[in-house]
């Protein structure tokens, strides 16, 4: 347990190749059960900061600074200390499921297989497989299926279903509807934000999206170049923001879906 610490505490992260900085002294707290947006441009190093929480980053990379998840440092640990907290603390949702579901596996086998690694029987996990297919709104013998057989955003709610079966605290989703149209999109955001709530788990959105984040988010981190310039609710961010990077993220996001941002400019 974190005994008062926040579930993520980053401080000073840094991250570079090659002695060139890519992510330059960004900290920030994630507490449990809050549900955070992380902003930024292409190129501003959202998933370079996700990728080092996890401590997932390419090996030639060069990380310093603090990462404590649930009081474990992941900066500098080795493997065998990160992988217990992968399933019970965290879960990755990907970009594109595709990276996540095995195509040669039923659905229902791989949203089963957090709980039957926890140690959980066949027949239950294979049940609560089933349950947790449905509360991500997939019809009925989707478990059955192949993911070739699933549309791109039921495959992303599989993937969801996959990531919330391990009970993480924390959620971590890397532009988790991308690759969707924008009715899917809306479909996975939805169950995204309605699972995170429910379970009390917290949450943290990489998107370029600010609709995105308004809908699913309590509070936006905004990245730019590598620097974290602003952290708090998204509606006094948008608002007392004049940080050109801050107003191309709304105008961006505005041309898209003008409704989410009305009152927050
Ligand atoms: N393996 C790597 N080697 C060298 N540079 C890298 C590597 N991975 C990322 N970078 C650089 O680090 C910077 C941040 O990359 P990152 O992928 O975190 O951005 P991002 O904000 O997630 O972008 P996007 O929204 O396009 O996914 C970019 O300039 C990128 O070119």
């Amino acid at each position: 347990m974190t005994d008062g610490l926040p579930l993520l505490r980053v401080r000073d992260l840094t991250i570079g190749f090659a002695g060139r900085t890519v992510v330059a002294g960004v900290s920030f707290d994630v507490a449990a059960g809050e549900r955070v947006a992380l902003v930024g441009a292409s190129g501003s190093g959202k998933t370079l900061t996700t990728l080092a929480l996890l401590g997932l980053l390419p090996p030639d990379a060069e990380v310093s600074g603090s990462v404590q998840l649930a009081g474990t440092e992941v900066v500098g640990a080795a493997e065998r200390d990160l992988r217990p907290l992968r399933g019970p603390v965290t879960a990755l949702v990907p970009q594109d499921p595709g990276t996540s579901l095995n195509p040669q596996v039923r659905v229902g086998r791989q949203v089963a297989a957090p709980l039957r690694r926890a140690g959980v029987g066949r027949r239950p996990a294979a049940a609560r497989a089933d349950e947790l297919l449905a509360e991500m709104r997939l019809p009925a013998g989707t478990g059955r299926r192949f993911p070739v057989q699933l549309s791109g955003g039921q495959r992303q709610r599989a993937a969801l279903a996959m990531a919330l079966a391990g009970a993480p605290r924390l959620l971590v989703a890397d532009e988790p509807t991308s690759a969707l149209d924008a009715t899917a999109q809306h479909g996975v955001l939805a169950v995204l934000g309605r699972a995170t709530r429910e379970r009390g788990a917290g949450l943290l959105l990489v998107t370029h999206d600010l609709a995105a984040a308004a809908t699913t988010c309590d509070r936006v981190l905004v990245l730019d170049e590598g620097r974290l310039l602003a952290d708090g609710p998204l509606r006094e961010v948008l608002a007392g923001h004049a940080h050109p990077a801050v107003r191309a993220l709304v105008e961006a996001t505005a041309a898209l879906s003008p409704p989410a941002l009305v009152g927050a400019r």
